[in-house]
This record gives C-alpha cells, sequence and structure tokens, in this order.
C-alpha cells in the first residue's frame, strides 16, 4: 500500500520502517530539514535498537523515502499518518498545534479519496477537530474530496521500539468508517497473522484506551514508589515486597519496579494530559494528580539520600552518574530523572561525571560546556575523581560492576543506587555504603 507519514520521530520514523519492511511504499515527512538530510544519507537521528539495518534496507530498495514537501507526500498515500509532536502546553493539556497544522496542510493538498490515520497521542475528541480542520481547507478551496479520520494510537515503547511495533500486542482502530477500517485491516493484516490484534472501536474510546494504558502503568510505578518509602520508614525491604505480591497473577511481576521516578516523554505529559481532559469536563481527577505528585517527589529521592549523605553539605563535592537516559536502550532525556538530579547537584554546588552508553551526546546537547560536568567515555572514568557514585538508569552494562574497583576509586565510597541494581549485602561487603530505594537498612535476611 502507499503511506505517507508526518512526523519522523520515535513513532513515525519506526512505524514508516516497519510498514517499509511489510512491503508498503513508505513516504516519510519532516519539517526539520536537518533531520530528512540525515535520513536521506542513511543516518539514523535517534538511538533505537534495530531501526537502522530496516531505514537502510527499505530506503536502498525503494520502499521507503524522506522528504520535506507536504504536497507530494500527500499525493503519495493512500493512508496519510500524523505522528507529530504533542507537548504539553502551559497548563499541561497536549499542544495540538503540530497536529491541526498537518490536519490542515492535508486539507490544502489532497486530490482523492484517503484515510487520515493519527497516531500522535491526543486528547478525546481530536479526530474531530482534524476532520474539521481537514474540511475546513477543502471547503476553501471549493474542493469535494471525501476523506475519513481514524484514531490509531502508538503503545511502542522506546528501546524495544522496533520489536513493539513488528510485533504489538493490540492495534487499537477508532473509526466510523468501514472504508477506513476495510483498509487498515489490509494494512495489518500482515501483523496479525497469527492472530488477529486489532481492537476496533469509536474514535473517542480509541483515543481515551491511549491515555487510559499509560496512566495505568504510571499508576502501577508511582504506587511501587510511595511502597518503597513506607518500606524505607519501617525497616522492610521493597525488593522483597515486590516479589512478594507480584507473584500474585492478579498484579504481575510487570511495572512495579521502585526508582528515581518515571521520565520520558510519554508518561509524564500523559498523565497530566488526562487529568486536565477530565478537569475540563468537570471532573476532579484525584488518583492522577496523586500518580504525578508521587513521581515529582521520587525524581528528588536520590537527590535527598546524598544530600542526607553529607548532611547537607554538597559543595565541593563531586559525584559519579551512571545513567543520562531516561530509561536504557535510548538516548531520549525528555524528563530524565538524572536531569532533576543533576541539577539539584548543581544548584547544591557539587559537581557531576557522568557516563552513559548512548546519551552522552544528548546531554552535550542539552546543558553544553560547563565547569561542573564532565562527560566520560566509560563507566569506570566517571568514578574515577568522585566522592560517591549515583545510579540512575538500569543499564545492563550496569548490573554487574567491579564493586571492589569502584570502592577504591571512590573518596567517599558510597553507592547509591537509584534502581535497586544491587544486592545491599554484596555492595556493604565490597566496603561501600549502599543506599538503595525503600530498602529499610534493618532487614537483612540469610540467603
Ligand atoms: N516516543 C514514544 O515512545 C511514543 C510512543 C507512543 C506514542 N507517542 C506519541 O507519538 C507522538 C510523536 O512522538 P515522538 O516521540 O515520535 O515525537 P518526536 O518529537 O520524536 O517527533 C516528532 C516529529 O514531528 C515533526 N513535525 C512537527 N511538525 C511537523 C509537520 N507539520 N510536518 C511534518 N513533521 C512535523 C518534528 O520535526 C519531529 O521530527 C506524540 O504524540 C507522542 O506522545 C510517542
Ligand atoms: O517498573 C517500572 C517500569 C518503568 N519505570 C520507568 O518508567 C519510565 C517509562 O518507561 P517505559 O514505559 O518503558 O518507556 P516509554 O518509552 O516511555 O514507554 C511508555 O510510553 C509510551 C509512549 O506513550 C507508550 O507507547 C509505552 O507503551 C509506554 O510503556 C522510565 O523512566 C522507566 O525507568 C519504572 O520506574 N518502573
Amino acid at each position: 500500500m502507499k503511506v505517507t507519514i508526518f512526523g519522523t520521530g520515535y513513532v513515525g520514523l519506526v512505524t514508516g520502517a516497519c510498514l517499509a519492511e511489510m512491503g508498503n511504499h513508505v513516504l516519510c515527512v519532516d519539517i526539520d530539514v536537518a533531520k530528512i538530510e540525515r535520513l536521506r544519507r542513511g543516518e539514523i537521528p535517534i538511538y533505537e535498537p534495530g531501526l537502522e539495518a530496516i531505514v537502510r534496507r527499505n530506503h536502498a530498495g525503494g520502499r521507503l523515502d524522506f522528504t520535506t514537501e507536504a504536497a507530494p507526500a500527500i499525493a503519495h498515500g493512500e493512508l496519510i499518518f500524523i505522528a507529530v509532536g504533542t507537548p504539553p502546553d502551559e497548563d499541561g493539556s497536549a499542544d495540538l498545534k503540530y497536529v491541526l497544522a498537518v490536519a490542515a496542510s492535508i486539507g490544502r493538498h489532497l486530490d482523492r479519496y484517503a484515510v487520515v490515520v493519527n497516531k500522535s497521542t491526543v486528547p478525546v475528541g481530536t479526530a474531530d477537530r482534524v476532520h474539521e480542520a481537514v474540511a475546513a481547507e477543502l471547503a476553501a478551496r471549493g474542493a469535494d474530496v471525501g476523506f475519513d479520520v481514524v484514531s490509531n494510537p502508538e503503545f511502542l515503547k522506546e528501546g524495544a521500539a522496533v520489536d513493539d511495533c513488528m510485533r504489538p500486542d493490540r492495534i487499537v482502530v477508532g473509526a466510523s468508517s468501514e472504508r477506513a477500517v476495510a483498509l487498515l485491516r489490509k494494512l495489518y493484516a500482515p501483523f496479525n497473522r497469527n492472530h488477529d490484534r486489532m481492537v476496533v472501536m469509536d474514535e473517542r474510546s480509541a483515543e481515551l484506551t491511549k491515555y487510559a494504558a499509560n496512566a495505568m502503568l504510571a499508576t502501577k510505578i508511582s504506587f511501587m514508589n510511595e511502597i518503597a518509602n513506607i518500606a524505607e520508614r519501617v525497616g522492610a525491604d521493597v525488593e522483597l515486597v515486590r516479589q512478594g505480591i507480584g507473584s500474585d497473577p492478579r498484579i504481575g511481576y510487570h511495572f512495579i519496579y521502585p526508582g528515581a521516578g518515571y521520565g520520558g516523554s510519554c508518561f509524564p505529559k500523559d498523565v497530566q494530559a488526562l487529568e486536565r481532559t477530565a478537569h475540563a469536563h468537570g471532573y476532579d481527577a484525584r488518583l492522577l494528580g496523586a500518580v504525578e505528585a508521587v513521581n515529582r517527589r521520587q525524581k528528588d529521592k536520590l537527590f535527598e539520600l546524598i544530600s542526607r549523605h553529607f548532611d547537607g553539605r554538597l559543595a565541593g563535592r563531586t559525584v559519579a552518574l551512571w545513567g543520562l537516559a531516561f530509561k536504557p536502550n535510548t538516548d531520549d532525556m525528555r524528563e530524565a530523572p538524572s536531569r532533576q538530579l543533576m541539577e539539584a547537584l548543581w544548584q547544591a554546588g557539587a559537581k557531576v561525571r557522568a557516563f552513559d552508553p548512548e546519551a552522552g551526546e544528548e546531554a552535550q546537547r542539552l546543558y553544553g560546556r560547563r565547569d561542573d560536568l564532565v562527560l566520560c567515555e566509560q563507566a569506570m572514568d566517571a568514578v574515577h575523581g568522585a566522592d560517591v557514585l549515583a545510579v540512575v538508569t538500569e543499564w545492563k552494562a550496569f548490573r554487574s560492576p567491579d564493586f571492589a574497583a569502584i570502592r577504591v576509586a571512590l573518596a567517599e565510597p558510597a553507592l547509591f543506587d537509584g534502581r535497586n541494581l544491587y544486592d545491599p549485602a554484596v555492595v556493604e561487603e565490597a566496603g561501600l555504603a549502599y543506599y538503595g530505594i525503600g530498602r529499610g537498612r534493618s532487614l537483612r535476611l540469610p540467603r
């Protein structure tokens, strides 16, 4: 099929590449000229495992191309995806200016029936607004062209985006037109070979499904962080509690890892946006407000532990920091807990020596050159010359470090484990003070 995708970010590029891999002819459009030039040269602007090979193969095979021109892109696709950003505006609601700009542009150029497929995460009612924006432009030029708008939210996770896109749990399609549903069934048929993953519903339910999924996952994390903070105070170990509750299949082991708080481009903004939607409809969504508040507080947790360790005297101290990305397998630092921690440390007069397997360049872009930040090439380089070590992101490379070498390298051997990666007893045996999240220090069970 002929597919156009507006937006070549995490969602647009991955979707475009995977649809091309399934044999479709995909044209990706972006207003970012530099991004499109890089993509045409076969360079991938983001770090996403497996993506580069698929993009290069399909670009070379003539099934995937990139442009900055809206008109030929709209002429190309029988399915036109919108996968542009929906950042929060001043009050936390989703800002639809990019989505509506694409919709208007479709209306200005469309000259035969097409399905406009919205993949961006958008508030309930946006399909109607996109419909109106396209229709207004068609009317303005007196064009009598049929089109449908479908909601098709995306559930991929960064770091596993290609895999999620190739093997989705479900494909949610919100549509009121049979013609549009039939075209989407055809497009997604190769992804449904094993069993039908398509869940067809109305547009509003599809839009709400996306927010409900993210809000549920964020709620699980904040819940566990709340339990961790209780565990710390009562002398229990939240890691044992986690295993104790996860074994109940109604609860499950997934997404109940306590830590330094959730970050990324989705959970923080989507929980907030859903709360704003509820508010706009006269409902006070208290649970969502609490999920958000618990997370904001949790992102301060590592700083509090480090500050307490030094009795609040952080000026002149140096903290080694492992992990800048908001989670492993990405270079994305949007809303990353590492940022809140670094900024608080700087404010308190401390310096940071940081290492991340992929996000060093992004940190450089965000913070530029400054005296209180050294970006290191190796994990141990960050530790040498630091007083203490804080682990913020659970990259696999950090799972089993040489604690003895870390103890020798640190001036004040202490490890702040923001993801509960380590066994406190093992760390302490190596001669380092251990601080985790919700690990009451009075409890040490025999192994
Ligand atoms: N990142 C994720 O893991 C993820 C997962 C599911 C859903 N989402 C949602 O998908 C949407 C896109 O997210 P993302 O992370 O891919 O964003 P992103 O910021 O990585 O990419 C968005 C792209 O859209 C481009 N763009 C903006 N206006 C444009 C226009 N008029 N025409 C063409 N391109 C334009 C930007 O230049 C940018 O390259 C958001 O609504 C997000 O909430 C993201
Ligand atoms: O038990 C857990 C699981 C995750 N996290 C944190 O939660 C954040 C988000 O992680 P994850 O969900 O893996 O990453 P995203 O790429 O943001 O993906 C989420 O957001 C996307 C955008 O909407 C959705 O498509 C995905 O389904 C949804 O998982 C990260 O900071 C993680 O460190 C925890 O603290 N504890």
